[in-house]
């Protein structure tokens, strides 16, 4: 991989506008056969989403998936989504426990709308045989499969039938993969993207170092058919983390999937905890994303989502640690 850069390196260049305002242009995407009012959905970590947040999400139009970190009241969630008439969104790992609850939802005919495979490290057999695993037992189920950062992975799990891959290895706010490790996407994920994007046949969902509602526009640009957000997202009224004062001001926390925080033990820790600003209500920055998005769609001369992928750009700099620290 040579010209290699990130979000932050990347500027995109406006096209002439026909719209007379912003509010005309139209943020929406599909995805598994569902329509959803933008093409973003929360990160599947335990200080993002909670049960209530799901229902707002999807009673709202919003696409969503609940984490996988209270394996416990999967059934029950599915089967409260299912009442309500809203879509069912889970996650599931990969360990054997893992393939009995699937076999569990198959016994029991209860079949998510979608099912997000969520491994670190999603080019493997582990992931292979779960997706092949879910679509025998559940054929009508969505499978999100990932998380990957090469274009030979995506093919891989496309072939063993994955629906779509999500791609992104250490560009999280809160991962530190790329320190601890050596590998991933962090500093370059956007590039990531769009290599892995000109491979894909299916949709693919871009993870992990958003930190401008910019950065949308330009994930779709690069191919993304859905963003996921996990820092932008943080510490709403709503957020499940615990929140804390300092110095009359309000946080929220905010910690990887990998930290010991969420493993409750120090062991292949790859991930660590923050405390992000009191943000206010969740629906605010829904709203503010979807005019900023409908704005980078009037930049790009159109009207709907697809007008912002076939836009110019220009390289600026590039800056591996895309304003991270590690603590
Ligand atoms: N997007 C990203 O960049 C990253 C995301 N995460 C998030 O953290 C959470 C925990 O992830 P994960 O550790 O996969 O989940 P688990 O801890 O549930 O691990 C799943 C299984 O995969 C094995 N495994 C994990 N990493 C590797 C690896 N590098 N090579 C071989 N086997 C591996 C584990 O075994 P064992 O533990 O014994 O190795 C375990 O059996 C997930 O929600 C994930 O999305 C974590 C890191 C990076
Ligand atoms: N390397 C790690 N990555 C993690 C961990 N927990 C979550 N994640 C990934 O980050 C994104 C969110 O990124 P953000 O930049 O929007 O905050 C999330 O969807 C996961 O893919 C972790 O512990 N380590």
């Amino acid at each position: 991989m040579d010209n290699v850069f990130d979000y932050e390196d990347i500027q995109l260049i406006p096209a002439k506008c026909i719209v007379n305002s912003r509010s005309e242009c139209d943020t929406s995407v599909t995805l598994g056969g569902h329509t959803f009012k933008l093409p973003v959905v929360p990160a599947n970590m335990q200080t993002i989403i909670d049960e209530s947040i799901a229902i707002y999400l999807a009673e709202n139009g919003y696409f969503y998936i609940m984490h996988r970190f209270q394996p416990e009241k999967r059934i029950s969630f599915i089967q409260d989504m299912k009442l309500r008439g809203l879509i069912s969104s889970i996650s599931v790992g990969v360990q054997s426990e893992e393939y009995e609850f699937v076999q569990q939802l198959a016994n029991e005919n209860l079949s998510p709308d979608y099912i997000t495979i969520d491994i670190a490290h999603g080019h493997s057999e582990a992931v292979i045989k779960m997706i092949k695993h879910i679509k025998q037992l559940l054929p009508n189920s969505f499978v999100i499969a990932g998380n990957v950062g090469t274009p030979e992975a995506v093919r891989e799990l496309e072939n063993a039938g994955a629906d779509a891959t999500k791609v992104g290895i250490g560009p999280g706010k809160v991962c530190i993969t790329k320190i601890k490790t050596g590998f991933g996407t962090g500093g370059w994920q956007l590039a990531a993207l769009r290599w892995c994007a000109k491979a894909a046949s299916k949709p693919i969902i871009a993870d992990g170092g958003i930190r401008t509602n910019g950065d949308i526009a330009k994930s779709v640009r690069f191919g993304a058919s859905m963003v996921m957000i996990g820092s932008l997202f943080a510490g709403h009224e709503e957020s499940p983390g615990e929140t804390i004062e300092v110095n009359g001001k309000l946080y929220k926390e905010y910690f990887g999937s990998a930290s010991e925080f969420q493993k409750g033990e120090k062991k292949n820790v790859e991930g660590k905890k923050m405390h992000v600003e009191h943000k206010g209500a969740l629906q605010d920055t829904l709203t503010e994303m979807e005019q900023d998005l409908q704005s980078s769609i009037s930049y790009a001369g159109g009207k709907k989502l697809d007008a912002i992928r076939n836009v110019d750009y220009v390289v600026v700099k590039n800056s591996i640690f895309n304003g991270d620290k590690v603590y």
